[in-house]
């Protein structure tokens, strides 16, 4: 039998400077894992390092932007048939840059009830709970 390795994934619930009740969620590339879906921008943890850490370089690398962590979202494990992820999540605002889609496909921003009208990465919706 083979274990599933835990990937260490860091996402940011990212704060509408113009409107601060909105965030902002992010289409994956088609050709990626869940390509298509939307989701918290982020990514991998590197080995060793911090998740502020981590959410701080992901967002730099994605939009060009320089980002303050607020506080801590959540943490939480979730369970794809293909690998299963430790997703830490942070409450984010922008401090300088104008987004940029570097790496996704198109970018919104969203009221939590305007939520359900994307297909959201189905480990995103326990994030939901907590914003
Ligand atoms: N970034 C991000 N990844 C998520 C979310 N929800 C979710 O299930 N995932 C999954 C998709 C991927 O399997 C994994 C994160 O990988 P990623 O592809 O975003 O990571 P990365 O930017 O470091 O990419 P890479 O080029 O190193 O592969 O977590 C989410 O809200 N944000």
């Amino acid at each position: 039998m083979t274990t599933k390795q835990l990937l260490q994934v860091a996402t940011a619930v990212i704060i509408n400077p113009d409107s601060p009740e909105e965030f902002l969620l992010a289409k994956r590339p088609l050709d990626r894992h869940l390509g298509g879906q939307w989701e918290f921008a982020g990514g991998k943890i590197e080995e060793g390092e911090d998740p502020e850490h981590a959410i701080v370089r992901e967002l730099k690398e994605e939009f060009d932007i320089e980002v303050e962590v607020i506080n801590k979202v959540c943490q939480h494990v979730y369970h794809y048939p293909e690998v299963s992820l430790d997703l830490h999540t942070f409450r984010v605002k922008i401090v300088s840059g104008d987004i940029k889609l570097l790496e996704h496909d198109a970018a919104v921003w969203v009221s939590k009830n305007e939520v359900e009208t994307y297909l959201l990465a189905s480990s995103n919706h326990e994030i939901l709970q907590h914003i």
